[in-house]
Order: C-alpha cells, then structure tokens, then sequence
C-alpha cells in the first residue's frame, strides 16, 4: 500500500540504471552498438554533441540526459571538464533550470517532501532506495533560490546541483547523496497560475504550521537516514536562521549559506588582505567591511569574519566596529524601528545623522577596504560607487557574490576598467577572464561550492554527531591556505577549480581535526593517524568513476 501510494518518489537522481531505448528493436532482442564504436572516442562525442547547444538550459537538459544514460560516463565528464561544465550544473546556469524547472521536467530525479505528507513524512522517506547508504542531503523548500526568489517545487535542482559538487568535488559516492525539495507551496503568483507547474498549488502555510512540518520531517530523516547529514539550502532568510538554530545541536546538519558562504568569503578575505596589504600596509585588523545585503549569506558572512577577527585577538566590540551592513533601506543603524532580529547585532550604533540610503553616500561615510554584494541587486555597484572605492584604497576590495550572474552586483570587466586594474575582485558566479591594458586579469569566484563539499566530506568521514561553527572557521582557514605557488603569483583569491578535489580534502582534514579536538567524532581510529596519513585515507576514501572511455551502457 505504501509503496502504491508513494512510489512516484522513488527515484534517486544518481540511481538511475541505463537502460536501452529500444523503440525500434523488438522487446528482448539485444541492442547492438554500431560496428566501430569501441574504435571512436564516445567522450569526444558526447562533448561535441555538447558543444553543439547554443542555450545554456539545453546543455543543462542534455546532460542531464546524459546522466540518466550512463551516470559513470556523466561524472567521468563532469570531473575532467570541470570548468566547462560546473557553470552548466551549477550558477549560473542551474538558476534557469529552477526557474524553467516545471517545463522541462523529464523524469523523477530527487525526493519531493510534500506538505500533504504531514503525518506520514517517515514512510515517504521510507521508500528511497538503501536508506542505510545514505551520507548527505541537501535541502530546499524552493523559497529563495539563488537570488531568484521563492520558485517553491521548481527548488529542486539546486539541491541536485550541490550534490553533483560533493561528488565531483569531494568524491562522495552517488548512491549516498539524496537531493531533497520540501514542497510546501510557493507565493509567487507565476508558478500557482502554470498550469504545468510541478508542486502543491497552494500559498506557502503560516509559520506555526511549517514549523510543525520541519520538526516532523527532521525527526524522520534521523529515524530513516541514520548517518546522514543534513545541508539546508535556499531557505528564506527567517527561516534559515531559525531552522539552523533550532536543529543543529538535535541533528548533524548545517546551512550552507549562512556557514557556507561565511567560510567561503572569510577564506578569500584573509587572500585579498594580504594582497591589499601588500600595496598600502593595512593590518588585517585595520580593513573595514561594507556589506551590501543584510540576508542569510549577508550576515552569516559578517559573523564568520567577527570570530575571525576575535580570533585574532579583537574584542567582540573591536571586531564588530569593523563591519558595517546594508539593506534595501539604507545603511543599518539601531535606531530604526522594527529591525528584523538577525539585523540587531551588526546595527550601528554611532551613526546619528539623517538615515544614509545611497550606496555612494554610504561608502563616503563609511570609506570601506572590501565592499562585498549579498544583495541580489544587480549592478547596485555603480561607477560612482567602484570609483569611490578605488580612490580610497590602492587595492579595493570588491566581491559582487550575488547569484545567479545575472544578478550580480558588478561585472568583472566593469570593475576592471573603473579601478583602472587594482581592483581585488571575486564573484558569485563564474567570469571569463578580461584583457586590460595588455594584462589579462582573472576573476576569484567566491562561492560556498569550495567549502561545502569538504565540510561534508570532514563530517561524513568523522561521523560527526554536529558541525560545530569551529569547524567552519577551519574549514575556512584551510581553503584560505590551499593556494598553491602559482595561484598566489598570479594575485588570485582562491584555488582554481579543477584543483577542487585536492581543496576538499584538505577542507575536511581540518574539519576531522576539529571535530576530534571537540570530542564531536565518531571514528575514533582516525585520531590515531598522523595529518599526512588521514590526508592520504581522505583522498582513498573519495568516489570516482570508472574509466568509460570508448564504452557505451546498454
Ligand atoms: N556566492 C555565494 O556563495 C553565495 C551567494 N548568495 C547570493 O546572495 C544573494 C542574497 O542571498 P540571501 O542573503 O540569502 O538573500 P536574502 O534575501 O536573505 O538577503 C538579501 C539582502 O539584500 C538586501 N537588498 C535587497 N534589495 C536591496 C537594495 N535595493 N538595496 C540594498 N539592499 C538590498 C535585502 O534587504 P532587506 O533585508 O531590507 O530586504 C537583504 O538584506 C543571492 O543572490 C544569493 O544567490 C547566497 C549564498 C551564497
Ligand atoms: C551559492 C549559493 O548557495 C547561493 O547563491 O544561494
Ligand atoms: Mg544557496
């Protein structure tokens, strides 16, 4: 009966088998590859076939086509054409997949937690294939989707596309990832009115009742998914805040934007400070950072780079005074009446004149080193406000980090050109590289997918019972230090991509030693192993596919 009930959510998105597609060959009769095929490079093909798209969205379908087809080959692709193809899986690209998500639907490819399954969420989980396998889910309710905002059911391939990057880019093993979309309804009016639209049609419920929703289907994951751990992704700002604090001690789960992002960007401001240092002397201590965005990532990052700067010897009350934040109103300050919680601790409290709203006017008061964009707002970093900023330091510190790059804050080029070069940039979303004045400069992309994959990596491997924020700041602390000797002659911010793996790894050695200093480990043996020794049983331990060259599934 359970199974009857629910078994249009049963398939995995790494699980599907390739199966021939024989319309044209009579049931039973074994499909032949073409007489030469092994004889032809079949990666070769597929990327062409690839390259023969001209729309983003229609790479995204066709490997994901592919991934269906032959998983192996799919991850075989993905791992040894990173660059090309994570902007395809990922942002800035899998922001059109979500948005279109209800129209190009092919085939079930995720788990769907529905609203109408209150009271009965443990069976629907109980129906994933080899729960005991499973090591991390990554979660949405769809209600803040990169910066594109609430797409409610259409949520769910950014928890496919995270997962990608814990395999491509930690070596965790498909069968173990499970992509997760809480379809609790949605309020924008566009998608309730589509008649293709994929999820409950109904408004988002009143936060008494998701409440209730959550505590139910987080204490189901723990009894279905016993070692698994929990990402929340995309949640609306109260919400990710308030789920992340109300389950973190309970389940070993953290939020990726506000911890994610935190890591992410304190790693490449330690790098860019070092570079701004280097041309006007500043102490690390000294910089004062503007935060365009007072949301989830927005503060999650302002917090990291307080413990960061406490860490470093600052009181709270010297650390904090180095930070400055920005919402849609202006600049934040304590006076102003019915602030929203997470606003409180960053407000400003000794700013007394008439409410600051221009960004311009903000940076003339504020005269920050790093100017960093959570904001969704794009090109919200003007001329004006670049030049300001390239005025006021020798190397200024801009990091547009909005999602997808159509959203971002600035464009590499554009900050290239109005700081005439010296800008220290990093971005959200991925840029090609710019010519200037003879130079070619390349753009830093700050963004959690180099810390996620490692911090689940550390907490998977160690059987971490939480993540604790100390093992975030190692996690940042390691991915800040993984520049190797070329990346930091070439001025960059953070490692190249297709070193990821290597990052990962390093990433969770630190968050495996943290948790073993915190008592929050599992896997005792670990402690016995020496750094290079745990290092080595890390890299041993990462998935890959195996070798499908010049091979097809049948
Ligand atoms: N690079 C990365 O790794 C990551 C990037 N992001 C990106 O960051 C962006 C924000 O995400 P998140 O923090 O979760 O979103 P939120 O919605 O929680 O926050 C957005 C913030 O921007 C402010 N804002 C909106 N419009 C304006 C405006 N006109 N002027 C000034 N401020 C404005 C909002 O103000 P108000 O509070 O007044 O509404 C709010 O404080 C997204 O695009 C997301 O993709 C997120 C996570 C990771
Ligand atoms: C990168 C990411 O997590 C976001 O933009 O929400
Ligand atoms: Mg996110």
């Amino acid at each position: 009966m359970r199974h009857r009930a629910f078994s249009d959510n049963l398939f995995p998105h790494t699980m599907s088998v390739a199966v021939q597609n024989a319309s044209h060959i009579p049931f039973g009769f074994p499909a032949q590859v073409p007489p030469r095929f092994a004889e032809t490079d079949h990666v070769q093909r597929c990327l062409v076939q690839l390259r023969s798209k001209s729309q983003g969205l229609e790479k995204y379908i066709f490997l994901n086509g592919l991934k269906e087809r032959d998983p192996e080959l799919f991850y075989n692709i993905l791992l040894t054409n990173m660059m090309e193809i994570i902007p395809i899986l990922y942002t800035p690209t899998v922001g059109d997949a979500c948005t279109n998500y209800s129209h190009i639907w092919r085939r079930p490819e995720g788990l769907y937690i529905s609203i109408e399954h209150k009271g009965r969420i443990r069976e629907v989980l109980r129906n994933w294939p080899a729960s005991t396998a499973a090591r991390i889910a990554v979660v949405t309710d769809g209600s803040r989707i990169l910066g594109l905002g609430d797409l409610g059911a259409n949520g769910l391939p950014i928890s496919i596309g995270k997962l990608d990057l814990y395999i491509a880019g930690a070596g965790i093993k498909p069968s173990s990832t499970v992509p997760i979309c809480l379809d609790v309804g949605t309020d924008t009016r566009k998608y309730l009115e589509d008649p293709l639209y994929i999820g409950v049609r109904q408004s988002r419920p009143k936060p008494s009742e998701m409440d209730a929703f959550m505590e139910e289907f987080m204490s189901a994951m723990a009894e279905v998914f016993p070692q698994l751990l929990v990402q929340f992704e995309d949640f609306s700002t109260d919400n990710a805040f308030k789920y992340l604090d109300l389950f973190r001690n309970r389940y070993c789960c953290f939020n990726d934007d506000i911890q994610g992002t935190g890591a992410v960007v304190l790693s490449g401001f330690i790098n860019a400070a070092r570079l701004a240092s280097a041309a006007s002397g500043l102490p690390l201590t000294e910089h004062r950072i503007l935060f365009l965005g007072a949301g989830s990532s927005g503060i999650g990052v302002a917090k990291q780079l307080l413990s960061f700067f406490t860490s470093m010897g600052m009181t709270v009350e010297e650390a904090k005074n180095r930070i400055y934040t920005v919402d849609s109103k202006g600049l934040v300050t304590a006076d102003r009446e019915g602030l929203q919680e997470h606003k409180k601790f960053f407000a400003r409290t000794d700013y007394q004149g008439p409410p600051l709203k221009k960004l311009a006017d903000i940076v003339e008061y504020v005269r920050p080193t790093a100017l960093l964009g959570l904001s969704t707002l794009r090109n919200a970093f003007t001329e004006d406000v670049v030049k300001l900023m390239a005025s006021i330091n020798k190397r200024p510190i801009i990091f547009p980090l909005s999602n997808p790059v159509s959203l971002s804050e600035v464009d590499f080029e554009d900050a290239i050109k109005w700081t005439d070069g010296s800008v220290i940039f990093a971005s959200g979303s991925p840029y090609k590289p710019v010519e200037y004045k003879g130079k070619v400069y390349e753009a830093g992309q700050g963004n959690n997918m180099y810390q996620f994959p490692g911090i689940g990596l550390g907490a998977i491997l160690s059987r971490a019972k939480h993540v604790s924020d100390a093992m975030v700041d190692k996690a940042a602390i390691a991915l800040a230090s993984s520049l190797d000797h070329e990346e930091r002659a070439n001025d960059l911010v953070y490692p190249r991509l297709h070193r990821i793996r290597e990052i990962s790894g390093q990433v969770a050695l630190a968050v495996i030693r943290q948790a073993q200093a915190e008592g929050l480990d599992q896997t005792i043996v670990y402690r016995s192993l020496c750094d290079s020794d745990l290092l080595d049983h890390i890299r041993a331990k990462m998935w890959k596919p195996s070798n499908v060259i010049g091979r097809v599934r049948l």
